[in-house]
């Protein structure tokens, strides 16, 4: 066995020893780099990963690796950049993005010189890739960003960006149309929400502008259309921008699009879209791991010119884990309340600025009885017969979205969870989650099921 394989056969034991967040967070980046007369080498990507690991999860290391070589093994961990595969894969991508130094005097430029802006205006000219804090969920979508703004109408043409409310896609649309017309005013660039497009094509035809209108949107060098999903459904509105996209396409114009979803998922969509949607590079956001909510938290305190001391960031961080928005929203909300009443900003204050949102974070303390009881009600199916052996087809999805639930929504790990469902193996438990994960991005009817459990779930808990 290679390096790589005993990692992963490594991390495979690794994985059903601890919960899901814990691996996605301190785990799952890292790499074996080397394994010298016993000595094994971890790589991870920063010092507070390193010292999770070694805090926390040096035990189950040593162990998984001395099963899998044979032989005990001692363990060092050691910062090494770039360790996730996801992310070897895209190179070049990458070291446009490390090397960021000119976007960021050019940024400051733009911050500096309000004028572009204007002259756009559109473009938030605090959307700039310097103030985008980077990190796992979000490197490949700011470096593609990065690339395109680079050099726009060469690679990743269309750029589609998809991610979750409030995760940053606007922001990085923004960011491409701030550093490209830094660079040169005289480019063309254009950001536009789908329902902005909609609105403009259906006043030109009332007033007889089509024509306006095409020279309008055909004309331009880099278009940057956010949240294109809600183009799904309308039928005029994706002809016309079919046509737009294949003229400025053909032109080698630059087209970057956000989406809530990627365009397999986006229902209604029509397939001549949703192929050229697929032409370019698919880039995803997904929710901040907890180093880069620390960050982000860190950057808009200093932005806003007030100490939040490191606890407060930490309890923060902690508390709101799935959107930017609102992350920066309850750091603005403790910064305000403390102002407001007179009071130093610690976590007592910010406990209590936030009292209504922590006590829905409360809701998610969920227990792996009240999973499998909510999805047995919610399907009519027995308690015991989904807790069985027994495989009939009508039980398997029901028990699949109980392995799903318990996953996301509690601490159990894949071991635990087999065992509560009918003693079952842990890849069985895995290829479930997997399946049912993958299945509601496109099956709305199955993700109704399962967000209408979760709701349930929060409801019960509260
Ligand atoms: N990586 C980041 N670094 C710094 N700020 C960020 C980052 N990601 C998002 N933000 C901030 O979070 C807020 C929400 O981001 P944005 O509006 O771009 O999200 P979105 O994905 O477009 O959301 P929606 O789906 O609601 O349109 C903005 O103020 C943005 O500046």
């Amino acid at each position: 066995m290679n390096l790589t394989q005993i990692w992963q056969a490594a991390l495979g034991a690794i994985q059903l020893q601890t919960s899901r967040q814990d691996y996605e967070t301190w785990l799952r980046g890292t790499t074996l780099l080397a394994l010298d007369g016993g000595l094994a080498t971890v790589g991870t990507t920063s010092t507070f990963h390193k010292e999770g690991l070694e805090n926390r999860f040096m035990a189950p290391v040593r162990r998984s690796l001395g099963d899998v070589v044979g032989y005990p093994v001692q363990v060092r961990v050691v910062i090494a950049n770039g360790t996730a595969n996801r992310i070897e894969n895209y190179g070049p991508l990458l070291e446009l993005a490390s090397n960021s130094e000119e976007s960021e005097s050019s940024d400051r430029a733009v911050q500096l010189d309000l004028s572009s802006a204007m002259r756009t205006g559109m473009l938030n000219p605090k959307y700039t890739f310097s103030r985008f804090i980077v990190g796992s969920s979000n490197r490949l979508a700011h470096a593609a960003c990065l690339a395109v703004a680079d050099n726009p109408g060469q690679h990743y043409n269309p750029l589609f960006l998809y991610g979750g409310v409030g995760l940053g896609k606007t922001h990085l649309l923004h960011a491409i149309g701030n550093y490209v017309l830094d660079r040169d005013p005289e480019i063309n660039v254009l950001y536009v929400s789908s329902e902005k497009f909609t609105n403009d094509m259906i006043n030109a035809i009332r007033r007889q502008q089509t024509e306006e209108f095409r020279m309008r949107y055909r004309n331009i060098d880099v278009l940057l259309v956010d949240d294109i999903q809600f183009i799904a459904g309308k039928e005029g509105t994706q002809e016309e921008f079919f046509h737009t996209f294949n003229t400025l396409h053909s032109a080698a114009k630059h087209i970057v699009i956000s989406s809530d979803k990627p365009p397999k998922a986006i229902p209604t969509l029509e397939e001549r879209l949703r192929s050229r949607f697929e032409w370019g590079l698919i880039a995803d956001i997904q929710p901040p791991d907890l180093e880069t909510r620390t960050a982000i938290l860190r950057t808009k305190g200093e932005q806003m010119n007030v100490e939040i001391p490191n606890e407060v960031i930490d309890f923060l961080a902690h508390k709101v884990q799935s959107n930017i928005r609102e992350l920066e929203g309850s750091l603005n909300r403790v910064a305000a309340f403390a102002e407001q009443h007179g009071l130093p900003i610690n976590v007592e204050v910010a406990t209590s600025a936030l009292a209504d949102l922590l006590g829905s974070a409360r809701r998610r303390r969920i227990t792996p009885d009240q999973v499998i009881l909510a999805v047995s009600e919610h399907f009519g199916v027995d308690l015991r017969i989904l807790q069985g052996r027994g495989r009939s087809r009508n039980i398997v999805v029901p028990r699949q979205v109980a392995m799903y639930l318990l996953r996301e929504e509690t601490e159990c790990s894949l071991v635990d969870i087999g065992k509560l469902l009918g003693g079952r193996d842990h890849t069985t438990v895995m290829y479930g989650c997997d399946k049912i994960s993958e299945e509601i991005n496109t099956d709305n009817r199955l993700r109704n099921e399962v967000l209408s459990i979760r709701e349930r779930l929060y409801n019960q808990a509260a």
